[in-house]
């Protein structure tokens, strides 16, 4: 288990994030724009803009570094690869693993070859997750990784995730402004406002029974969401 025992972020003296939360294997982070979700994975990768600082307090079975123990995927697979540059060579593992990932992802081979712009937003979706996976991490941050995707995609990227956490055991944290997708992926859900928790729970329990009227907004939200994309 990963404890967070102190996320606070300030703005000068201004506090924009204080949080603390503990991570079994799968949390969902919760909560309306401008609520602090990316600040909060930015803090966790050390890498906040230098205007803000950070005090970070986290106790955790196994050391956290960046790109090894500790990976990222984030929100956009269109803009997270180098346009001009082939896969292969964006790859920093081994090639053995590379097809391990690919084979697993159900991803063509032929594809490590590619540039990105020739492939789907869902294959390059799912090469994202083999780059974030190549490490052998413990922990993996995902910034909103669905929001780019049409929404047919979303459900299939949230199927992938799942399958590929039940075989990989990662732990993951996972921040969405969906409170119903973030339930699909995650067991638990901290429900978060202008940096604060709101509620934290089982994710079920969380969906049937929100006990503020801020959940209960982003539900609605998030049902309306659905509504308009039939
Ligand atoms: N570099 C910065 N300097 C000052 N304030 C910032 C900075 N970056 C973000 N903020 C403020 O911190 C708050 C949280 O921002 P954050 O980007 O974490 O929100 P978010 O929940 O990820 O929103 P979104 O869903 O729109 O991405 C917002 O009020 C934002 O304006």
């Amino acid at each position: 288990m990963i404890r967070v025992e102190t996320l606070k972020i300030y703005e000068g003296e201004r506090p924009l994030v204080d949080l603390n939360f503990e991570l079994k294997d799968s949390l969902a982070l919760v909560g309306q724009s401008g609520s602090g979700k990316s600040l909060t994975l930015k803090a966790l990768l050390g890498m906040l803009p230098s205007n803000l600082r950070s005090e970070l307090k986290i106790s955790a079975p196994f050391g956290l570094v960046r790109g090894w123990t500790l990976s990222f995927v984030p929100q956009n697979p269109f803009t997270a690869l180098s346009p001009l540059t082939k896969i292969r060579k964006q790859w920093f593992a081994s090639e053995e693993k590379a097809r391990e990932l690919f084979a697993l992802l159900g991803l063509e081979w032929s594809l490590f070859d590619r540039y990105p712009p020739q492939l789907s937003g869902g294959q390059l979706q799912r090469i994202i997750f083999a780059v974030a996976l190549s490490s052998d991490p413990k922990l993996i941050l995902l910034d909103e990784p669905t929001t780019a995707l049409d929404p047919h995609l979303r459900e299939e990227v949230a199927r992938i995730l799942v399958e590929l956490q039940k075989r990989f055991a990662f732990s993951m944290l996972f921040v969405t402004h969906d409170i119903n997708l973030a339930a699909k992926i995650c067991r638990e859900t901290l429900v978060i406002r202008e940096g604060r928790k709101v509620e934290a729970g089982p994710s079920e329990v969380i969906l049937a029974h929100p006990r503020s009227d801020y959940t209960r907004r982003l539900l609605e939200a998030s049902f309306a969401r659905r509504e308009f994309r039939r």
